[in-house]
């Protein structure tokens, strides 16, 4: 196999990846924030972890993959001011924050479901971590941390290189202008917070007795701690979104740096995803309008063709997301259903040629910084290679499952007609009425068989006369 080539933020270049344990490698994602339901620029993360853990395991990498469930601390600013995120969306709901967290992250692993996002080793809710992250403040605050009255602050001067991770080593300690002045007090405008204090008469649902008052762990310190816990203070490969190369990252850094007394950042690897666009802003949770999953599903799109279009971009440039981009995704993919079901219809034969050509090509993409891109057109022409016998392209159809996570060996026609939300009849009743419009059709009865393709149309259902692909109806948008 070709070795594994990563884009480490940490060094801004292409390296080859070299596990410290080959029998172990240790993988931490951030996880999501769970006071709303994911968006799909949160989910487009996740693709790229699976990705990334797909093509760990398909290179024959034992894993351990970690993606922690943040129900506490993350503030609405990352740089320590506004409110925790879960607590203002439990007040605004007039709700059990509990409850909020449970749900929101119940959905989200179905979500992660619904996209073929292998589960991770390791799911940690930062809730049950809370005794960890005050021993592990006990253990830095003498040397690297102070009081200021709503908490324990870390004083970013005190370990080597802060911010070397988010490209501001040569100004260290004014990382980014919107952080200056947030928190009165602060020694450093980047200091940040491993434990707030409950202000007097603040009222929160989650809180926790600590040397520092009452109060609740700071959002960075969760993400070290869970780390620590379940991969070990040093690890092979720690992801993210772009934006936590800025400020959550090099946080995490610097409480590892002063945990462990040295100057090693924790994760070998750091790895960043770019956004998901929606014209030109970020896709965001916080702006309150925003489109999930669900939204896709509901307009007749498969969850898998969503996960395709993920594919077909590279995961550290922004993608843009538009609806006809999706539908193109989908068509794509009903192609190669199509294709393999021919396949699959055809008697063995003996082979011509072998596919292995297509799996060095795929081995060759995937192992340029998970270039997954390039790995569509080797699938599309491996699946029309006639030289090679069709049981022998299925066979070699595997390993492109595998990486991509299309499912393609299983994924059925009637599973990607997505019936859209607003459509008033059912898949069988959109059979029948198609079998009788044929039959208008084939006794030249167009009255009729116009009649019905309005009907059908009126029901949310799209008839496709002459669809060279020969799927008989798809949802009207
Ligand atoms: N538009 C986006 N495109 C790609 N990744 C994103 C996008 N927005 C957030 N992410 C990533 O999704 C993951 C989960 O993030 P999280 O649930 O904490 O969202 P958030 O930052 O609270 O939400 P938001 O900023 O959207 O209100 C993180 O790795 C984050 O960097
Ligand atoms: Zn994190």
């Amino acid at each position: 196999m070709t070795p594994l080539t990563l884009f480490n933020s940490l060094s801004r270049s292409a390296e080859t990846f070299v596990p410290i344990d080959p029998s172990n490698v240790r993988v931490y994602s951030c996880g999501p924030t769970v006071y709303n339901y994911a968006h799909i620029g949160n989910l487009r993360a996740y693709v790229f972890t699976d990705t990334l853990s797909r093509v760990l395991t398909w290179k024959g990498w034992p894993l351990t993959h970690v993606i922690n469930i943040t129900d506490v601390g993350h503030l609405t600013s990352d740089a320590d001011a506004g409110d925790d995120k879960m607590e203002a969306a439990a007040k605004r709901a007039g709700r059990d924050i509990w409850a909020i967290a449970a749900y929101y992250t119940q959905v989200f692993k179905q979500n992660l479901d619904d996209l073929h996002i292998r589960p991770p080793t390791h799911f940690p809710l930062a809730t049950d971590h809370v005794a960890e992250m005050i021993e592990w403040g006990r253990a830095i605050e003498a040397k690297h941390c102070y009081r200021l009255p709503d908490g324990l602050y870390f004083d970013v001067t005190t370990v080597p290189d802060y911010g070397r991770l988010a490209g501001h080593a040569a100004e260290p300690w004014s990382p980014g202008e919107s952080r200056i002045g947030e928190v009165a007090g602060k020694r450093n405008p980047a200091d940040f917070a491993i434990w707030r204090t409950s202000a007097p008469g603040e009222n929160r649902q989650m809180e926790w007795d600590s040397p520092w008052g009452r109060g609740a762990p700071g959002w960075h310190l969760e993400c070290s701690v869970m780390s620590k816990r379940y991969l070990g203070a040093r690890f092979d490969i720690h992801t993210g979104g772009i934006d936590h190369r800025e400020i959550h990252h090099p946080n995490e850094i610097a409480q590892n740096q002063a945990h462990g007394c040295t100057a090693d950042p924790g994760a070998a690897y750091w790895l960043h995803n770019n956004w998901l666009v929606e014209r030109d802003s970020k896709m965001s949770k916080s702006s309150g309008d925003f489109t999930r999953l669900q939204t896709l599903v509901d307009r007749g799109y498969h969850p898998l063709s969503y996960r395709l279009m993920c594919l077909q971009a590279h995961y550290r440039s922004e993608m843009e997301f538009a609806w006809d981009g999706l539908a193109a995704a989908q068509t794509r993919l009903k192609r190669w259903v199509q294709a393999v079901e021919g396949l699959r219809a055809r008697p063995a034969t003996a082979s011509k040629g072998d596919a292995d050509a297509y799996l060095a090509q795929l081995d060759a993409a995937v192992s340029d910084d998970l270039n997954t891109a390039r790995v569509l057109p080797v699938l599309d022409a491996m699946l029309a290679d006639k030289a090679i016998a069709p049981q022998d392209r299925i066979a070699a159809l595997a390993a492109f499952d595998a990486v991509l996570g299309l499912d393609l060996a299983r994924l059925t026609r009637a599973d990607l007609r997505v019936r859209p939300a607003t459509a008033t009849i059912d898949a069988d009743a959109i059979a029948t009425r198609l079998a009788e419009r044929k039959e208008a059709r084939a006794a030249k009865d167009f009255e009729r068989s116009d009649a019905i393709r309005d009907a059908l149309v009126a029901a949310g259902v799209e008839v496709m006369d002459g669809d060279p692909l020969g799927w008989d109806w798809r949802p009207s948008l």
